[in-house]
C-alpha cells in the first residue's frame, strides 16, 4: 500500500510511529514492543523459509505442559520472541505455550505482560503447510508492586491493549490491532521490511466457508452437528452448501476467515471436553482481531473476550468469524441446548 501523500510504501516502523503520534501522551513503549515482535518475526520467518535445508525440522525431544511433543521450531520461535521482548526493558513477564509458568524478564520495572503462542500449527511444521505466531499484550494490573504474580497476568480479553499474529505462509504477514482497527503488513524479504498491505481490514458480515476438524463429529453436541448439516444443505438463496476448508493451523484458518468471511470452529469434544485451543494466547488475541474487523467470537455461552481466566493455559471452545455465521451457529447451539434441558 502506498501512502497517498508521499506516494511511498509504508513500513511497519513508520506506521507504528504515525499511529503513536496520534496520542500526545503516548510513551512509545507499546510501539517499541510491536517493533520487537516484528523483528523476531523476521528472524523466525527466515528460519521457516529454509527449514527443509537446515536441521530445524522435527522434534526437539521434550514435552510441554500440554503433553505435546515440542518441535525444534517451537523452541526456536519461543527463544527469538522472548529475547526480543527482553531487549527493550518494557516487558516484565511473558507467558508462552512452551513454558509452564510465567517467564520473568530482567525488567521488573516493565509495565507490559505478553502472552505468546510462539509457533501455532505445530502439526503442520514438518509438512510445509502455513504456520504462525500469536501475541497478546496487557498492562500490569499492579505496576507499583515489585513482586510479579500470575494474578497480574490473569486478565480477561477485553483488557488487551494490543494483539495479533504473524502468518508464515506463501508470504509472511503480520496483522495486529491496538483497538483502532486491524492492519496487515507483508514482509518484503528483498528489503527485510514489513510493508503495509491492508489498513482497517473488515471481515465480511457473511461468508460461505466453514472450517472445523470434522474428525471429532461423533462427540459434538447436537446443536453443532445440526449446524454443520445446515451448512451442507443445498439452498441457493443462502449460497449453501458452504465450502469446507481446514488447514489445521488456527492462525491460517482464522486469517482466511478474516479475508473471505465464514466461520472457524474448535468445539468441545470427548478428546477435548473444554475445547483444545488456549484462551490466553490463541483465542483472546484472535478474537480481539476479529472483533476489531467487525466479526464475532464466542464460546458456548458468550463473548470469548469476557471470559474471566482462572489459569494461564486454560482451554476454551471457540466459534469465530463473520457476525451472521456466528449468530447462526449460536442459534443452533441454544436451540438444541433447550431441547436437551427439556428432554
Ligand atoms: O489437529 P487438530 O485437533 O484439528 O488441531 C488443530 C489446532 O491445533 C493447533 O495446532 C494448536 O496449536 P499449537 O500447534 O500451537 O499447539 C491449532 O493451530 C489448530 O487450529
Amino acid at each position: 500500500m502506498v501512502d497517498r501523500k508521499t506516494n511511498r510504501v509504508i513500513t511497519l516502523e513508520e506506521y507504528i510511529i504515525q499511529a503513536q503520534n496520534k496520542f500526545p501522551g503516548a510513551t512509545g513503549e507499546l510501539s517499541q514492543l510491536l517493533r520487537d515482535i516484528g523483528l523476531a518475526a523476521k528472524i523466525i520467518s527466515r528460519e521457516v523459509n529454509k527449514a527443509g535445508i537446515t536441521n530445524i525440522l522435527g522434534e526437539e525431544g521434550s514435552t510441554n505442559i500440554h503433553g505435546e511433543t515440542v518441535k525444534k521450531l517451537d523452541m526456536f520461535a519461543d527463544k527469538q520472541l522472548i529475547s526480543a521482548l527482553n531487549r527493550s526493558e518494557i516487558t516484565c513477564m511473558v507467558i508462552s505455550e512452551e513454558n509452564d509458568g510465567i517467564v520473568e524478564l530482567d525488567n521488573d520495572g516493565g509495565k507490559y505482560i505478553v502472552y505468546l503462542d510462539p509457533l501455532d500449527g505445530s502439526s503442520n511444521i514438518d509438512v510445509n503447510v502455513s504456520i504462525g505466531s500469536i501475541f497478546s499484550i496487557y498492562m500490569r494490573k499492579n505496576p507499583d508492586t515489585n513482586k510479579l504474580s500470575e494474578e497480574d497476568a490473569l486478565q480477561s480479553g477485553v483488557q488487551q491493549v494490543a494483539a495479533g499474529y504473524v502468518l508464515y505462509g506463501s508470504s509472511t504477514l503480520m496483522a495486529y490491532t491496538t483497538g483502532l482497527g486491524v492492519s496487515v503488513f507483508t514482509l518484503d524479504p528483498s528489503i527485510g521490511e514489513f510493508i503495509l498491505s491492508d489498513d482497517d481490514v473488515k471481515i465480511p458480515d457473511y461468508g460461505t466457508i466453514y472450517s472445523v476438524n470434522e474428525g471429532s463429529y461423533h462427540s459434538w453436541e447436537e446443536g453443532l452437528k445440526q449446524y454443520i448439516k445446515y451448512c451442507q444443505v443445498e439452498d441457493s438463496e443462502t449460497s449453501r452448501p458452504y465450502k469446507a476448508r481446514y488447514i489445521g493451523s488456527m492462525v491460517a484458518d482464522v486469517h482466511r476467515t478474516l479475508i473471505t468471511g465464514g466461520i472457524f470452529i474448535y468445539p468441545n469434544s470427548s478428546q477435548y471436553p473444554n475445547g483444545k485451543l488456549r484462551l490466553m494466547y490463541e483465542c483472546n488475541p484472535l478474537s480481539f482481531v476479529i472483533e476489531q474487523a467487525g466479526g464475532m467470537a464466542i464460546d458456548c455461552n458468550g463473548r470469548i473476550l469476557e471470559i474471566e481466566p482462572e489459569s494461564l493455559h486454560q482451554r476454551t471452545p471457540i466459534f469465530i468469524g463473520s457476525k451472521e455465521n456466528v449468530l447462526k451457529v449460536k442459534e443452533f447451539l441454544d436451540e438444541y441446548k433447550q431441547e436437551t434441558i427439556k428432554a
